[in-house]
Order: C-alpha cells, then sequence, then structure tokens
C-alpha cells in the first residue's frame, strides 16, 4: 500500500517554555483534501512549519511521502503559499512570469539558465491558475486575489505533488475567494493533488475539503465532514466558545452544501 502523503505521530512543540502543539496524530492520505481550522494563536502556522521542517518538533515523528521530513530527498514534492503571499509590495520590479519562474530554481539551481521547456512549464501553471493575460505585468500591479493565484502557480510550477496553503483567503475580496475554491477544487479533483488548507472560513471549506482537522494546541476534532457535522455545534464551541452560530449542513451523494 502507498504511503500516506503526511504523517504526525505525537507531535508537540513549544516555543522556548510556551507549549503550542501537544501530541498531535494525524495523517492525509494521497490525494485528499484536508482542511485545518481553529482560533487565532491555536498553532495552525506552527504545524505546517513544521510539516516544512522549517522548525523541528520537541517530541514525535513526521513523514510526507513515507519519509522522515528530515530526510526527505526531493522537497519539490511540497509546495507552499504563505499567509502573506498577497501582501506583495506595489513597486516590486518582478512580472508574474518572472515570480513564477523563481518557483523552479530549488529544482534548477539559482545559476542555471532556464531552458524553453521550463518557461513552458511556467506558462502552463501561469495558464492552471487563470493568469494567462497578466503574465508579463507587473506583480505589485495585481489585486491581492491575482497575487495569490500567482504565488499557488509559482507553488505549482515544480510539479509538487503535495500543496499547502496557510491562510490563503486573507485579504481578499469574496469573488476572488470564491475563484480560489474553485481552483483547489479543481486541482484536488482533476489534478488529484494532496492539499492541506489552513483557513479560519470554516463556512467556505465546508464544501470542499475531504476532512477537518480542528485545532487549538490539541487536535480538538479530526474526521470526515459527515463525522464533523454529526457534532458541528460540541467541537465549534470547544474551538470557539459557546454561542458560535450553528452550521447546518447537507449531505448527498458527496455533493456538500451549507444551508
Ligand atoms: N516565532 C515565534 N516565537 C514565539 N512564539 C511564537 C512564534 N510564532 C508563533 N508564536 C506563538 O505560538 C502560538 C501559535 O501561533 P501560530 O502562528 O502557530 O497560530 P495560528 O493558529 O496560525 O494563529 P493565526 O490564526 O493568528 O495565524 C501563538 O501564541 C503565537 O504567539
Amino acid at each position: 500500500m502507498s504511503q500516506p502523503a503526511i504523517r504526525l505521530e505525537d507531535v508537540s512543540f513549544a516555543y522556548e517554555k510556551e507549549k503550542v502543539l501537544e501530541d498531535i496524530s494525524l495523517t492525509v492520505d494521497r490525494g485528499e483534501f484536508l482542511g485545518i481550522i481553529g482560533p487565532n494563536g491555536s498553532g495552525k502556522s506552527t504545524l505546517v512549519k513544521l510539516i516544512l521542517h522549517l522548525l523541528k518538533p520537541q517530541k514525535g515523528k513526521i513523514e510526507v511521502f513515507g519519509e522522515s521530513i528530515e530526510f526527505l530527498k526531493d522537497r519539490s514534492v511540497i509546495g507552499y503559499v504563505s499567509q502573506k503571499a498577497n501582501t506583495f509590495q506595489r513597486g516590486f520590479p518582478a512580472t508574474v512570469r518572472e515570480v513564477v519562474a523563481s518557483g523552479l530554481y530549488g529544482k534548477l539551481g539559482l545559476f542555471r539558465w532556464m531552458r524553453k521547456q521550463d518557461w513552458e512549464k511556467v506558462d502552463q501553471a501561469i495558464e492552471q491558475v487563470g493568469l494567462t493575460s497578466l503574465a508579463h505585468r507587473n506583480m505589485g500591479k495585481l489585486s491581492g486575489g491575482q497575487q495569490q493565484r500567482a504565488f499557488i502557480a509559482r507553488a505549482l510550477v515544480s510539479d509538487p505533488q503535495l500543496l499547502i496553503l496557510d491562510e490563503p483567503t486573507v485579504g481578499v475580496d469574496a469573488k476572488s475567494q470564491e475563484q480560489l475554491y474553485e481552483l483547489l477544487t479543481h486541482l484536488h479533483q482533476q489534478k488529484q493533488l494532496t492539499l492541506l488548507l489552513v483557513t479560519h472560513d470554516i463556512y467556505s471549506i465546508l464544501s470542499v475539503v475531504d476532512r477537518m482537522a480542528c485545532l487549538n494546541k490539541r487536535l480538538l476534532f479530526y474526521g470526515t465532514i459527515d463525522e464533523f457535522a454529526k457534532h458541528d455545534q460540541e467541537i465549534l464551541s470547544q474551538l470557539f466558545g459557546e454561542g458560535h452560530g450553528t452550521l447546518s449542513i447537507t449531505l448527498s451523494k458527496g455533493q456538500k452544501q451549507l444551508v
């Protein structure tokens, strides 16, 4: 049987003395779309940084595609779009195409010339996110949502098997958010990409993810959307406190819809 895309076993992490994550165990299967939600400061970004090996856990094991994250040979299997991706400085002198091409540097080495086929990959990634008409525009002249999509293209250009997005909808208007979820659904369903999405936007992700992880230092819930729907009130008040609006979810034949 193939190894899961991500496996965390009893992972704990503290910044100096402040415990941020305690005993987190979860598995993300290949091709799965996992949503991670939790209140501010609940450790979501820290969890992502541990999976990216930007931080090292004090306790526990992290594996990506069956390899311990410390020894992962090909880091280009993971694409990452960070929380700050859509706060690009207006005057930054780089076009969409150049920014997307920078996603290949890790694979090519910084000083190797881009070949024709590398630029083709760049253009394909730009097309995938629907930015072809803006490929030569300066990044600083794009809207937050367009910048976000350019950063997704940069993450996609090296053909990752796992794409991690940390709060991609922050500061992005409603229409761009909708387009972003359509794009993620396409990448999940048509390209069988494994996706991990950190968000505050619980209402939108319920219709796109397969499983949910609800985090507040500890994992308070980890399961399918159907399981979540059975206990949504209890889980949400544990996460965000009493009085959080309740959700009503209809599930039929894979169609997940909020009503
Ligand atoms: N570099 C750091 N040094 C010390 N403490 C940190 C550092 N980064 C985060 N923290 C603390 O760790 C805790 C978890 O932070 P983290 O950013 O992982 O939470 P989060 O759930 O992603 O929050 P948000 O939703 O606000 O982005 C918070 O209390 C935060 O203040």
